[in-house]
C-alpha cells in the first residue's frame, strides 16, 4: 500500500488526512464518505498556476469540472486564477453560482443542447470547444437571436490512441468526439465559423485521453496539430492563434502506475508548439490544458464501514463495506485498481488478501479486487480506498436507492462539508401518485 498524497499519513495504527482522524471523520460525519483533501486540491491548483500559468506567458489551465463539481471546487479553482472546463449547463450553473469568471469557462460537449447553449450565452459564457456541424448551426442561430458571438474552438480528432481503457480514448479516428480530419472535414467547420458573422474563429483543441501516461501521445497530437495550423493558414489565410491541448494526465492508483511528470508534459507541449510558431516567424498562441484527474484524484479517500465477511476457504475473502458501484463505479466499468487500508489498523504488520466489495445487488460490485490488508479485518472497522478524488462523486447514482454519501474537505487538522449527504426524502420523486393526462 502507498498513500498517494503527501496529504495523508498514518500515525500508530491510524490514518489521517490533512491531520485529521480518519475514523473521527468518520464517527463525525457517517459513512460511506467522501474525503477531499483541500491541502492536496490546493497544492496541484498551485502547480498549474506557478508551473504552468505563471511560467508561460499567455497561457491557462482549465480544471476539467467534469472530475468533480460542486460549489467549493469551483471558488478553489477561482481563487487560484484559472479557468474551467464545463460539459452541460448544470456545471455552468453551480460554477457561475460559485462566483466563477464566465470569460473563464470553456463550454465543452458532442451534444450540446440548444437550450445548454442558448443557457451559457445568456449568462456570459461564450468560449465553446465546437464539436460537430449541428452545434456550428445552432451556435450561429442562437447567437445571431441573442445578438452575441460564440469564440469558436474547434475540437479536432488528431487520429492517436491514448488512454487507460478504451472507454476513455477520445483521440482515436473511430470516436464519437470532434472533427475528423479525414478529408479537410475539419476545415469545412472552420469555413463555417469564419463566414458567420455569429462565431468568432478562436482556435483548435485536442483531447487524446484519460488516465495517459505515454508522453509521445502528447507530442505526437501536438505535431500532428502543427500540420493542421499549417493546413489553415494555407487554405484561409488564417494564423491559429490559440491551442487548447487537452487534460488526460494519469495519476497514480497503486503502486504499478507510474505518472508522467506534470512540468515534463506541458514542457514537451509548449516546445512543439513554440518551435513550429517560430520556425514560421509567428508569435506563440496561447495555449491552454484541461487536467481533471491529475488535480482531484489522489486528494480523495472514500472511507467505508465494514459488515459482512464472506470467507470461502481456499478460494477468497469477501469484505463488504457499506457503499460499493454507487459511489464508485470505476472498478466495474473500467476494471480500475484501486489501493486501501483499514485506517483503524493501518499500522499493524500481519496482512491478509480480501476482497473489497459492494453492497449492491451485482456480483460486480467489487471496489478492490485481492488487495493485500493490514490488521485483522472486522465488522465496524473503517475501510478507506484512495485516489477516489476524480470521476467517482460525479458518476455515482442512486443505484438500489443507496443515497449519495456526503463530501468532506479537510484542511490543516479541521474539516467541513462541501456536498451533504443525501437522506431517503432526496430519494423519493412524488409522494402522492400522479394522474395519467
Ligand atoms: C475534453 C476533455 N478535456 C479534459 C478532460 C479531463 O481528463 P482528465 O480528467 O483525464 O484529465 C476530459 C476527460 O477525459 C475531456 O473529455
Ligand atoms: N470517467 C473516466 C474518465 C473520462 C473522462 C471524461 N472524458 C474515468 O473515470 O476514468
Amino acid at each position: 500500500m502507498v498513500l498517494q498524497t503527501q496529504f495523508a499519513d498514518i500515525r500508530g495504527n491510524d490514518l489521517y488526512i490533512d491531520g485529521v482522524k480518519a475514523t473521527d471523520l468518520a464517527k463525525k460525519y457517517g459513512t460511506p464518505l467522501y474525503v477531499m483533501s483541500e491541502g492536496h486540491i490546493r497544492h496541484q491548483m498551485n502547480e498549474l498556476k506557478e508551473k504552468f500559468m505563471d511560467k508561460y506567458e499567455n497561457t491557462l489551465p482549465l480544471f476539467a469540472s467534469k472530475s468533480f463539481s460542486c460549489l467549493a471546487i469551483y471558488k478553489l479553482a477561482s481563487e487560484y486564477g484559472i479557468g474551467i472546463d464545463c460539459v452541460s449547463a448544470g456545471e455552468i450553473s453551480i460554477a457561475l453560482r460559485a462566483g466563477f469568471d464566465p470569460d473563464k469557462i470553456y463550454f465543452h460537449g458532442n451534444n450540446k443542447l440548444p437550450s445548454e447553449i442558448e443557457y451559457a450565452l445568456k449568462h456570459g459564457v461564450t468560449h465553446f470547444v465546437v464539436d460537430n456541424f449541428y452545434e456550428l448551426e445552432l451556435c450561429d442561430k442562437i447567437a445571431g437571436e441573442l445578438d452575441t458571438v460564440v469564440k469558436a474552438t474547434v475540437r479536432v480528432v488528431p487520429g492517436i490512441k491514448a488512454g487507460g481503457h478504451n472507454f476513455i480514448q477520445t483521440g482515436h479516428v473511430d470516436t464519437k468526439f470532434g472533427f475528423s480530419s479525414h478529408y479537410g472535414i475539419y476545415l469545412k467547420a472552420i469555413k463555417k465559423i469564419l463566414d458567420s458573422k455569429n462565431m468568432e474563429f478562436e482556435g483548435l483543441h485536442a483531447h487524446i485521453g484519460s488516465q495517459v501516461f505515454d508522453l509521445y501521445a502528447y507530442i505526437s497530437a501536438m505535431r500532428t496539430f502543427m500540420g493542421f495550423v499549417d493546413e489553415i493558414y494555407k487554405t484561409f489565410g488564417v494564423v491559429v492563434k490559440k491551442i487548447n491541448a487537452g487534460g488526460g494526465y494519469g495519476i497514480a492508483y497503486n503502486k504499478l502506475d507510474h505518472p508522467l511528470d506534470f512540468e515534463t508534459i506541458t514542457e514537451e507541449i509548449m516546445n512543439v508548439i513554440g518551435e513550429a510558431y517560430e520556425k514560421r516567424g509567428w508569435e506563440r498562441p496561447m495555449v491552454l490544458i484541461e487536467p481533471g484527474r491529475w488535480v482531484v484524484g489522489n486528494a480523495g479517500i472514500t472511507l467505508y464501514t465494514v459488515g459482512a465477511i464472506k470467507d470461502i476457504p481456499d478460494v477468497r475473502t469477501y469484505v463488504s463495506i457499506d457503499g460499493g458501484m454507487a459511489d464508485n463505479i470505476r472498478t466495474p466499468l473500467y476494471d480500475a485498481k484501486y489501493d486501501g487500508i483499514v485506517a483503524n489498523k493501518a499500522g499493524e504488520t500481519k496482512t491478509k488478501v480480501v476482497t473489497i466489495a459492494g453492497k449492491c445487488c451485482e456480483s460486480g460490485d467489487l471496489i478492490c479486487k485481492d488487495l493485500h490488508v493490514t490488521g485483522n479485518i472486522e465488522a465496524g472497522d473503517i475501510f478507506a480506498v484512495f485516489s477516489t478524488g476524480a470521476y467517482n462523486y460525479t458518476m455515482s447514482s442512486n443505484y438500489n436507492q443507496l443515497p449519495k454519501p456526503a463530501v468532506v474537505f479537510t484542511y490543516e487538522g479541521k474539516s467541513k462539508v462541501v456536498i451533504r449527504r443525501q437522506t431517503f426524502d432526496d430519494l423519493v420523486e412524488y409522494d402522492e401518485d400522479q394522474a395519467y393526462e
